[in-house]
């Protein structure tokens, strides 16, 4: 087993580097399904776990995979035929792997998946995918754990999304490329991993428009073929590097962020005091001595996202006073804040909202992270802890960030990642961590 071993205090100081997007290169992974014809590269793939994941789901499906974790490169060959069954195994693991449903659809006319299931931060049904694609045609049926869609050929439709669900908008949108007919898909989901999604679709030979709006026009074509693409820049692993910046008091300049896809998190920060420049390479974050207390409600963007809501409560934990913080988007997604109690972390979870009173007298302690962001916004909190803050669970981490640990280590965060037995009786010893840091 390995855990990350904080020792709180450092400033941060330099430049960090940010990953290609995991929300946006998975979606694109599966996109890949559609080109019938050549095959399709991409450039700046961020090396994760759920990358990997996404690529077995791939080959199960018969297309050729090859990742370059070197140069962070995939091709992705699915030329030739194609199955169209992605099983229990690879889909338990990864829920996003729900939207292979709409590519294998669209492209062979039929996709038996495993049914997702729920994750840790909450239920997360597919009704709204399944909806999509039923108006485009399909047959949809359930059983034995599987859901399995047919049709002979789609055809495009007019259909409005109860939520703005993102996955359900990337599995409609993929279907819709090559469904005879126009398609309007209204509210859907406006991130920039949806944009980017629809702009190698346009470079695949679809015709997507006015992805980023709440309307999505579709006209479907007869094929897609193979192309290049860059994945967008990670937002949240930016936004994260912004929080772990602002709470250490430092001055990080995370290089290449898009400011314009941070708006809100921006916006929150500079209301607590955080000096918030957008550089030409990037946006810096000069932190205060003093943070000032906020009210944050989580909403689909561009509203506050709910994938930075656990770093977030860290900065609120730290500031002079009480903040509040609502998560509308998944409704059990305050794990990590029991684990913070552990820290010293005094709030009060009331419904959907946690009310937290600051300043936050940080202390180590051994925690557990409980799902991805969790165990990003657990490692932010030993950054300003006294003492040793040992967070284990890393698997949850590996999913979305790349070297965590290196990146925070670079910018002069007292940090390891180390191998620890299983039964560790690893204690908050000073001695201890320090032989097992070397
Ligand atoms: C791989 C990926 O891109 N994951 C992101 C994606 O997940 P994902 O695509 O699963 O998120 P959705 O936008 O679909 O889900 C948001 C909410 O809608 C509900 N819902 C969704 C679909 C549906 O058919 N029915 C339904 O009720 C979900 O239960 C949840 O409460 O967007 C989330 C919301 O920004 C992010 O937290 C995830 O990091
Ligand atoms: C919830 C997340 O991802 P996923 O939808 O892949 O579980 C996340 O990235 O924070």
């Amino acid at each position: 087993m390995e855990e990350i071993v904080v020792h709180g205090g450092q400033r941060l100081t330099g430049t960090v580097h940010i990953e290609g997007a995991k929300n946006a290169v998975l979606p694109i992974l599966a996109a890949g399904l559609l080109a019938s014809d050549g095959a399709t590269h991409l450039t700046n793939v961020p090396v994760l776990s759920d990358v990997f994941t996404m690529n077995n789901v791939l080959r199960f499906l018969n297309a050729e995979v090859d990742f370059d974790e070197i140069n962070k490169t995939i091709d992705i060959d699915a030329s030739h035929p194609l199955s169209s069954e992605a099983p229990f195994q690879y889909v338990s693991k990864m829920r996003a792997s729900i939207v292979v449903m709409g590519p294998l659809l669209a492209r062979l006319g039929h996709a038996k998946v495993a049914m997702p299931g729920g994750c840790a931060i909450g239920s997360r049904p597919i009704d709204l995918h399944l909806k999509g694609l039923s108006a485009l045609g399909a047959e949809i049926e359930r059983h034995d754990g599987y859901v399995e869609a047919s049709a002979e050929r789609l055809h495009g439709a007019s259909i409005y999304l109860d939520f703005p669900s993102v996955g359900a908008t990337q599995n409609i949108m993929m279907a819709a490329t090559l469904a005879e007919g126009t398609t309007i898909m209204e509210n859907v989901a406006r991130e920039p991993e949806i944009v980017d999604l629809a702009n190698i679709l346009n470079q695949m030979g679809a015709k997507v428009m006015g992805a980023g709006t709440e309307t999505i026009r579709i006209e479907g074509v007869p094929a897609l073929h193979g192309c290049e693409h860059s994945i967008v820049q990670d937002r949240i692993e930016a936004g994260t590097f912004m929080v772990a910046a602002a709470v250490t008091q430092g001055n990080v300049l995370i290089e290449d962020a898009i400011a314009e896809h941070n708006k809100p998190l921006i916006s929150k920060m500079r209301e607590m005091g955080v000096s918030v420049r957008e550089e030409e390479a990037g946006i810096r974050i000069i932190g205060p001595t003093n943070l000032k207390p906020t009210s944050v409600k989580t909403m689909p963007h561009p509203g506050f996202p709910t994938d930075m809501q656990p770093q977030m409560t860290i900065l609120q934990l730290c500031a002079q006073g009480t903040s509040l913080l609502t998560e509308t988007v998944f409704e059990n997604r305050f794990m990590h804040l029991e684990e913070l109690r552990r820290m010293n972390a005094d709030f009060k979870i009331e419904g959907r909202s946690v009310i937290m009173y600051g300043p936050t007298d940080f202390s180590g302690a051994q925690v557990a992270a409980t799902d991805l962001r969790a165990a990003a916004a657990l490692v932010i909190a030993g950054l300003v802890s006294r003492g040793y803050t040992e967070v284990t669970n890393l698997k949850y981490l590996d999913r979305g960030y790349f070297d965590f640990h290196g990146k925070l280590a670079k910018l002069g965060a007292e940090i390891k990642r180390i191998s620890v037995p299983d039964e560790s009786v690893y204690a908050l010893n000073p001695d201890f961590a320090d032989e097992a840091a070397e």
